[in-house]
């Protein structure tokens, strides 16, 4: 468990998060159900604020709201003064819902489209975070319609990309994102932005990945983007470099072989080679903006699931089945990720049994664990998947037309549904009936 983590087992032998039973949980609410630890994501919202309130530098945090968007969550982001970086017009749109101050949103995404531009420009988004040139004119277009200013980063290819742990330093150029160095792209954006009266160039964003362990990548990350920079400043009289964003990334245990570094490891290192850098360059230390996305709700997400078949291929495997599966998080098919699991409501038993978990979709990819050790269960036992807190809910989807499920949020011996369950009807929403526009009743094939 994280050191933030408010997971205890009560004396019925039951998982308990935030002081509440999560069997209790699973018989109020029904499965699956994703149960947020929302004192897990306060302390680690305040661990990254501390550490760079501790090195003296400006900055900011911006939630990466992929990893989980919802009304609740963006609450709770705004209490805790951080920014936000959303993709779409629909993150945007909840987050204005949300009541989240606009000038604090960042938009980010490699296609925004016009009425995505748009709706940001007239809901006043502090930011944007400009990918190519398509949106740079389009973007200026815009405001220049709409008679106002935009400040902008630029998202910039550093020729660094982290892949977990490996960090190879070619392939970045091969990206749907951002700016390429080399190829001269990046410095003819500046320019273009430079140029404009409506745009407001504040600096650069880089962004190397996803699941990330180590410091290195980051200060190596740095390290490039100080050195474009140093040109940039040479060769522009009138930019002054004012933010520098290093995108988000920071590793979270899904596994006991995972190794995350504290919030306050990863924040230093950056600002560290941040001031060193421009030390060497003989500028001042920019804002630093981070982008957490996975960090900050990761760990906080369990899922819940009640056990239905378990079918036993002798000698071969143990296969037990849950009510969800890909819908609910997709992350095993799409990137065979790893999770680990526990029957909450089997604290204490031995785990006697080593099966697989088997999502309910019309799948063979539809596995969520491999090979688990866990006690021997039976129907109707409650599965606890945990750090499914990140691109869980937020790429849910109703392949076989199953509904998502809600999501509850736990605190202090207190349980708040945030996001109620779909129903069948919310799953015929959109449908309308096909109106028949031919004389015959029937068909006869031949
Ligand atoms: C630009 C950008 N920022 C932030 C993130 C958040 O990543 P993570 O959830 O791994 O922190 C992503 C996703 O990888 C991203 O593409
Ligand atoms: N959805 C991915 C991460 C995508 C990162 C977004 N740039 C995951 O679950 O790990």
């Amino acid at each position: 468990m994280s050191a933030f983590s408010t997971h205890t087992v009560n004396e019925k032998g039951h998982i308990q998060i935030g002081g509440v039973d999560v069997v209790e949980l699973s018989r109020e609410y029904g499965t699956p159900l994703y149960v947020y630890d929302v004192e897990d994501i306060k302390q680690r919202m305040v661990a990254f604020k501390e550490a760079f309130d501790a090195e003296g530098v400006s900055y900011q945090i911006a939630y990466a709201s992929k990893a989980f968007s919802c009304i609740a969550i963006i609450q709770l982001m705004k209490e805790y003064g951080m920014s936000l970086d959303v993709v779409s017009g629909g993150e945007l749109y909840t987050a204005l819902h949300a009541g989240f101050p606009p000038e604090q949103i960042h938009f980010h995404g490699n296609n925004k489209l016009p009425e995505e531009i748009e709706f940001a420009v007239k809901s006043g988004v502090g930011c944007f975070v400009v990918d190519n040139f398509y949106e740079l004119d389009l973007l200026n277009e815009i405001l220049k319609n709409n008679n106002r200013t935009m400040d902008i980063l630029l998202r910039i290819t550093p020729g660094v990309e982290a892949h977990t742990h490996d960090y190879i330093s070619t392939g970045q150029e091969d990206s749907k994102f951002g700016f390429d160095i080399n190829s001269g792209q990046a410095d003819l954006a500046i320019e273009k932005s430079l140029a404009s009266q409506y745009l407001q160039l504040q600096g650069f964003h880089s962004h190397i990945g996803s699941q990330i362990f180590e410091e290195e990548g980051f200060i190596l990350a740095v390290e490039a983007m100080v050195r474009e920079i140093k040109r940039w400043n040479d060769k522009y009289a009138n930019f002054t470099l004012n933010v520098l964003n290093v995108g988000g990334g920071f590793g979270i245990r899904y596994t006991q072989d995972d190794a995350p570094l504290s919030p306050g490891r990863y924040v230093s290192a950056i600002v560290q080679a941040v001031r060193e850098q421009m030390g060497a360059i003989g500028l001042p230390v920019p804002e630093i903006w981070i982008e957490p996305g996975r960090a900050l709700v990761g760990e906080a997400g369990t899922t819940l699931y009640t056990i239905g078949s378990v079918k036993d291929i002798p000698n071969v495997r143990k296969y037990v089945s849950v009510d969800g599966g890909m819908t609910d998080n997709i992350r095993p098919a799409l990137y065979e990720a790893e999770y680990e699991a526990d029957v909450a409501n089997r604290m204490n038993d031995a785990r006697n049994e080593t099966v697989s978990i088997a999502g309910k979709c019309c799948e063979s990819g539809d596995m969520l664990i491999w090979d688990i050790a866990l006690p021997s269960v039976q129907q109707g036992d409650i599965l606890a998947v945990y750090s499914t807190g990140a691109y869980g809910y937020s790429m849910a989807n109703n392949y076989n037309r199953i509904e998502r499920p809600g999501v509850v949020f736990v605190e202090n011996g207190q349980a708040q549904l945030v996001v109620k369950r779909e129903t069948y009807e919310d799953l015929l929403k959109q449908d309308l009936r096909y109106q028949s526009q031919s004389n015959c009743t029937s068909v006869h094939l031949t």
